[in-house]
């Protein structure tokens, strides 16, 4: 008999719930009692929720992220939180965010506030945790009270659970050293603290542990290599049995250690590595269980039912109960309940399945293997069905689009000349002063904006009159950006409800949903728009609100547009064709609204690329092929312009160097980026390659409530000026502004058009 499990569950809730009881506590409106109330209940739902299953996971579901987490539960907290005197929830908030919540207030004489942890993306997911933080001297002690609290109210509902935790060598590989110093070199105090965590859940009369070890997938030195053999010969002795969970992508050149470390059995990602399970069998020891994430955890079409089972009944064959089904990977990463949606297409909903669908698939795969396929062949005759309706339907393929995407050559992504030659053009009709000032896009997004467009969507209120309200945003955003003295304005965002799904609204061959949100860090959710088919762009997306924006100023109005690679990034893709090809597509796309801006008399126009870094391949090997198509795209998308069109990008990361080479072949006029935190360390790249355009190194920090002051924003600048000529830099934030309140962004901004006076002053 197969097995089945799971490697984890959105824990936001179907309705947001978790979002809502985080912000309202945070705000002191609610007490820790009704948040810890919320987060039994979300718990008891997902357990329910996953009630057909063999083995469930107990200990996924956070109040913030599941990194943090282990960091507490291996009494690995920063050393500025220490010794703090309120409730380990509200210290906990306070790592994650940097700030204290209105309880924790109460201690702020003897506690202060802290600065928030660093946070980063989740390989390569959308999804972001909060980074270890390690020095030489860390120490770790165990704190196994969250994990055990959940296995016994896990236990009490008759849950057969699986703890779930990350893994040592995961763990150490994901953070960060502060101090220059070797985290190999803190295993040996980690692994006695895993060795007593596994031993007090099995005492707790846990059978099965998943130790989710992601970091198999990407390519190991030998010291990591050993790191993962000392671990695993360390805590074999411990009295659970390990499911060492690896997922994301292929195991390659490390298929044979992890097929050989001493565990009870072995989880791997067949969505990303069929191929590679065979090989993997004839590896594995003959005791050992093989789980296969054969549902992809990381998109929403339905799976091949009948295919999967064509290719899993001879491995059940061969490997009898040895055999455990699950998804690819944690279901973190998909919305929770189809059935929530009521305006989706309903043909485009029957090719769809969320978290709750996938594990209803998961069990017709289970009966499928126990009991034949007769046991379920009208659930297989469904899932067939609903295949052949995708693949079928007209409006998926648009020869039309394909032809265009076919006939792209080189030279459509080529600038007509050299920055060299139009910087002098851009800078005539621009007429900006040295270091000029700008923002990154988005302003505010008040809760009246929101509540706006919640009404427009609920028809609460008519278009005319949510026009209205935009309008009088974009007036408010204009009227304080010239008040501040800013060169190149924005209008603000207001109108987005977010830099993807507002494209994917517009798109032809998108399809969005009602409550299909995925957590994006913290209490943050985005909801991924769903690229199901040909993209064509059927009007203009943006142009409507600039040109109103522009009609306000004199000063230059940046168009403000998201980028091909970012769109396809942080959309659900169509699994039926390569993401390059959907790539380009979206490129054409946008390369029609650029030029419809520029025509409409826009003259900087910014392509943001948040998500070009994130999208990159997890093995340094398949690098260039993406790289390759996600500039090209990008290319197609923004150098159409006349050479007086001055194109921005923007990445709001700071990870650049290894691919600094394809940053600079976008052939941007202006790229701004994340550096305040890294302490412009992140220009070294730029300076080492000599990046021949212009760059605005983000000098505040918009992650942070911290006010910037202008001295730190000079004395960054300035930093700045040392490798990259000062007639090529730009002042600007590190990102978008639309998570902070206005209170807090109008002395930030006179700060920084302060910081570029001095500068003017001094250096230009
Ligand atoms: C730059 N970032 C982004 C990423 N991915 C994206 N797809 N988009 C990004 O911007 N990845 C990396 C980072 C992650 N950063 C963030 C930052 C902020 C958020 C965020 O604030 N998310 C919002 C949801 C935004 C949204 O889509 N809002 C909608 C719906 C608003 C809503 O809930 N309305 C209510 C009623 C009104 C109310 O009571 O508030 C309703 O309809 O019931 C909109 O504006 O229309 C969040 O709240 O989490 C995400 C990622
Ligand atoms: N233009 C966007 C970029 C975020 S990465 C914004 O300002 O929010
Ligand atoms: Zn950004």
């Amino acid at each position: 008999m197969v097995t089945t499990h799971n490697l984890g569950f959105p824990r936001i809730g179907a309705r947001r719930e978790l979002k809502f009881g985080l912000e309202s506590y945070w705000k002191g409106q609610s007490s820790i009692a009704e948040l810890q109330q919320l987060g039994r209940t979300l718990r008891q739902q997902n357990w329910a929720d996953q009630a057909a299953l063999d083995l469930a996971p107990v200990g996924d579901f956070s109040f913030y992220d599941q990194v943090l987490d282990m960091s507490f539960t291996l009494g690995h907290l920063p050393e500025r939180v220490r010794g703090f005197h309120g409730e380990a929830l509200d210290n906990y908030f306070r790592v994650a965010r940097g700030r204290s919540t209105p309880a924790a207030e109460a201690h702020a004489a003897c506690c202060a506030g802290v600065a928030a942890g660093e946070m980063t993306k989740w390989f390569d997911t959308n999804y972001h945790y909060i980074v270890p933080e390690f020095t030489a001297t860390t120490e770790f002690k165990l704190d196994a009270s969250r994990l055990l609290e959940q296995l016994a109210e896990a236990q009490a509902r008759g849950v057969k659970t699986k703890p779930v935790i990350v893994g040592p060598v995961t763990y150490l590989a994901i953070g960060k050293s502060k101090d220059g110093s070797n985290r190999l070199d803190l295993l040996p105090r980690l692994l006695p603290v895993y060795a007593q965590l596994l031993d007090t859940l099995a005492a707790q009369g846990v059978e099965w542990v998943q130790i989710d070890e992601p970091q198999l997938v990407t390519e190991l030195d030998a010291d990591w290599q050993h790191a993962f053999n000392t671990a695993y010969h360390l805590l074999k002795t411990c009295k659970v049995k390990l499911l060492l969970a690896t997922y994301f992508g292929q195991l390659q050149e490390n298929a044979y250690l992890a097929a050989n470390l001493p565990v009870a059995g072995l989880h791997v990602d067949a969505i990303n590595d069929r191929e590679g399970v065979q090989p993997l069998i004839n590896l594995l020891p003959a005791h050992k269980v093989l789980s296969l994430g054969v549902i992809n955890g990381r998109n929403i079409w339905k799976t091949d039912l009948t295919a999967t089972l064509d290719w899993l009944e001879p491995l059940a064959q061969q490997l009898g109960a040895r055999l455990w089904i699950a998804p690819s990977c944690s279901l973190l990463h998909v919305p929770v309940d189809l059935a929530s949606e009521q305006q989706l297409d309903a043909e485009i909903q029957s090719w769809l399945a969320f978290a709750r669908q996938k594990l209803d698939e998961l069990q017709v795969l289970a009966q499928a293997l126990n009991h034949g396929r007769d046991a379920v062949r009208a659930a297989l005759d469904a899932n067939q069905a609903a295949l052949k309706s995708r693949r079928a339907s007209p409006r998926v393929n648009q020869p039309a689009v394909k032809l265009a995407v076919s006939k792209i050559t080189r030279d459509l992504g080529r600038r007509e000349s050299s920055y060299a030659q139009r910087a002098p053009k851009q800078a005539a009709l621009l007429q900006l002063p040295p270091f000029p000032t700008t923002t990154i896009g988005s302003f505010p997004q008040t809760a009246e904006i929101r509540q706006a467009r919640s009404d427009f969507k609920a028809g609460r209120l008519d278009a005319s009159a949510y026009q209205a309200v935009m309008q009088a945003e974009i007036q408010r955003a204009v009227r304080e950006q010239e008040a501040l003295g800013l060169d190149v304005l924005v209008h603000g965002e207001a109108e987005r409800n977010d830099m993807v799904e507002y494209f994917g609204e517009q798109l032809e061959g998108y399809a969005f949903s009602q409550f299909g949100w995925v957590q994006s860090y913290g209490s943050r959710c985005v909801k991924p728009p769903i690229l199901f088919g040909d993209i064509r762009r059927p009007q203009p997306m943006t142009v409507a609100w600039t040109r109103f924006a522009q009609s306000l100023t004199s000063k230059p109005m940046k168009g403000m547009l998201t980028g091909p690679v970012t769109i396809l990034n942080w959309s659900f893709v169509r699994d039926d064709q390569p993401r390059s090809e959907s790539c380009l597509q979206l490129a054409l796309a946008i390369r029609q609204e650029v030029l419809d801006l520029e025509q409409a008399g826009v003259r900087v126009i910014q392509i943001d690329e948040a998500a070009l870094r994130e999208g990159l391949p997890l093995r340094r090997t398949q690098w260039k092929t993406y790289l390759d198509w996600a500039v090209e795209s990008f290319r197609v998308s923004a150098n159409g312009v006349r050479d007086e069109t001055q194109i921005h990008t923007h990445m709001c990361y700071s990870e650049f160097n290894d691919i600094m080479a394809s940053i600079a072949e976008m052939d941007a006029d202006v790229i701004t980026i994340e550096t305040s935190r890294s302490d412009m360390e992140l220009l070294d790249a730029f300076d080492d390659f000599s990046y021949p355009n212009e760059i605005g190194p983000g000098v505040y920090d918009i992650h942070s409530p911290n006010l910037p002051s202008e001295q730190h924003m000079v004395a960054l600048m300035k930093k700045a000026a040392e490798r990259v000529p000062a007639e090529r830099l730009w002042v600007n934030p590190d990102c978008g502004l639309k998570t902070r309140q206005w209170p807090e962004v109008i002395p930030a901004l006179k700060h920084m058009v302060a910081a570029a006076k001095t500068l003017r002053a001094e250096l230009a």
